[in-house]
């Protein structure tokens, strides 16, 4: 699967993939209700970005980058949701043995893990990001070269 192959060409998945595999009896603390709750938070919006802060005031340049990127590419504010974890400790540990990702923001397309801020940047710069984001009918598709050509 494209996201798949995305982000195992990406040295910092890779890397934490790697750690998992090493790590074969990771506790599991999350209660049945609590992975309920995420299930309904990671699915609340077709963008959902666990930071650090809110859009207006990150309290971390991770998260802040996060917000940067996802502004860039004009994800409409009725289409994004974010969850503070600041404001909710549960939340913050939660989420991260739920994704299986150790830290914030994490970012969830369509109800499916993307990553954290590297893999968001990577994706970014590999044009992936804008074609994940189209796909899911977050941002209109860029129009074809053609098209442009022809009405202009
Ligand atoms: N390399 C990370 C940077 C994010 C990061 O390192 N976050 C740290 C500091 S904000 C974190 O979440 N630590 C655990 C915590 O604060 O709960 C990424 O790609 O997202
Ligand atoms: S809060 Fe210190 S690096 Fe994110």
């Amino acid at each position: 699967m494209l996201r798949s192959a995305i982000r195992s060409s990406i040295p910092a998945f890779r890397a934490h993939q790697a750690a998992r595999l090493l790590t074969p009896t990771f506790a599991r603390f999350l209660s049945q209700q609590a992975r309920t709750q995420i299930e309904g938070a990671v699915k609340a919006s077709p963008v959902v970005l666990f930071m650090k802060g809110t859009p207006a005031m990150p309290q971390c340049g991770f998260s802040r980058a996060a917000i940067q990127v996802l502004d860039l590419h004009g994800v409409p504010p009725e289409k994004m949701k974010t969850f503070d974890v600041l404001e909710d400790q549960e939340l913050r540990n939660g989420i991260k043995e739920f994704s299986d990702w150790p830290t914030i923001p994490q970012l969830y397309v369509g109800g499916e893990f993307v990553g954290g801020c590297d893999i968001l940047l990577g994706m970014h710069q590999s044009g992936e990001l804008a074609t994940l984001l189209e796909s899911n009918d977050i941002i209109p598709k860029a129009p074809a070269e053609a098209e442009v050509v022809s009405s202009t």
